[in-house]
């Protein structure tokens, strides 16, 4: 199977560089030619609980050098989801399956209106990926579940090929009947931690530590559990304790959030996707979510100071 991951950024090797090591032909796509050129002159450094080690990965800028292929995995932030399918065209012949691991809520709508519904299925992931420096990672792939199925369908036959496929590969894949109850799941988690990790800057190991962080976390996940229930979700966790140990599971102390690494690195976050995705369905459903509203404003405060002290001195 030839498969691409469009946002070869974090997430995107530590997925590419697995797919790779199982044997199948992955190519990792990006915009930044400095960072293509690491990855075709020194290879991907991936660190993980094996060790560390140089994973030999084909990557490139330019989609119409690797053609259509089987499967095309999007993983970029949510706010380039649209240029980066748009620009994914020639990935795509008549057999091609795209599915977007990203976090948050609305991804797959934005990909079929450019790719077609037929093609698109739902993924989630919850393998976790922290770039070190340039074509170097620090990988949580083991260990950790991914989900896929059809947008509104129970699991056909080219969801369990695939998720087969995966597995095999060494990205372990469930093949869901619900994936709108399976992206909700995946956003508690995020709602748990991304936030308020990306505010305060700690790590999961600080983060967990702190009995006010935990009780906030779970403020905000008890808010978006609500809004779940309140819009018919059939969400597999609705205690927000549960929903803290598997954001946990087999992560680090020193892991850290993407929106904290967003948020490091000076660039814009997903909080759009994620804690106010929570914050417009309650609206829609009439369920307060005071926290998250919180949360969204203390973010997009953050993004605007990075912002005007980009335009003020040049760096954020
Ligand atoms: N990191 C993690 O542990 C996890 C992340 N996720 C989700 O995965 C998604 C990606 O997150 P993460 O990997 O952390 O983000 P990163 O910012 O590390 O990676 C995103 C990558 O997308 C690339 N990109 C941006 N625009 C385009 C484009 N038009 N075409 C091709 N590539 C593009 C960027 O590279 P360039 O600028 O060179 O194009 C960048 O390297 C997010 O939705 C996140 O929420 C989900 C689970 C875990
Ligand atoms: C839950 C977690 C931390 C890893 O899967 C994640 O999704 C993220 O960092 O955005």
């Amino acid at each position: 199977m030839r498969v691409a991951i469009v946002g070869a950024g974090a997430l995107g090797c530590a997925i590419g560089a697995t797919l790779t090591e199982g044997g199948l032909e992955t190519w990792l796509v990006r915009r930044s030619t400095e960072q293509v050129a690491q990855l075709q002159q020194h290879g991907l450094r991936v660190d993980d609980a094996a060790g560390s080690r140089i994973v030999d990965v084909h990557a490139t800028t330019q989609p119409a050098d690797v053609g259509p292929v089987d499967l095309v995995i999007v993983v970029v932030k949510s706010f380039h989801t649209e240029a980066a399918v748009r620009s994914s065209e020639p990935l795509i012949g008549p057999e091609t399956v795209v599915v977007s691991m990203q976090n948050g809520l609305g991804q797959e709508d934005v990909i079929a209106g450019i790719v077609g519904r037929e093609r698109v299925l739902a993924g989630r992931t919850y393998v976790g990926g922290v770039l070190v420096g340039p074509g170097h990672i620090r990988s949580g792939v083991a260990g950790r579940l991914s989900h896929l199925g059809e947008l509104a369908e129970p699991v056909t036959p080219r969801v369990r090929a695939l998720a087969e496929t995966l597995t095999a590969a060494g990205l372990t894949t469930i093949a869901c009947d619900d994936m709108i109850a399976t992206c909700w799941d995946k956003l508690l988690v995020n709602v748990a931690t991304g936030a308020l990790a990306g505010i305060t800057g700690l790590t999961y190991g600080q983060f967990y530590d702190e009995p006010r962080m935990v009780a906030t976390a779970s403020a905000a996940v008890a808010e978006a559990i609500a809004v779940a229930q309140a819009t018919g979700v059939r969400l597999s966790m609705t205690d927000p304790a549960a929903v803290l140990r598997l954001a946990a599971e087999g992560l680090g102390p020193d892991f850290k959030t993407s929106m904290l690494q967003s948020l490091e690195r000076g660039t814009k976050t997903e909080i759009d996707a994620v804690n106010d995705a929570v914050v417009r369905a309650g609206r829609a459903a009439n369920i307060p979510t005071p926290v998250n509203d919180t949360l969204v404003a203390c973010v997009t405060g953050i993004e605007r100071a990075m912002a005007d002290r980009l335009d003020r001195e040049g760096t954020p």
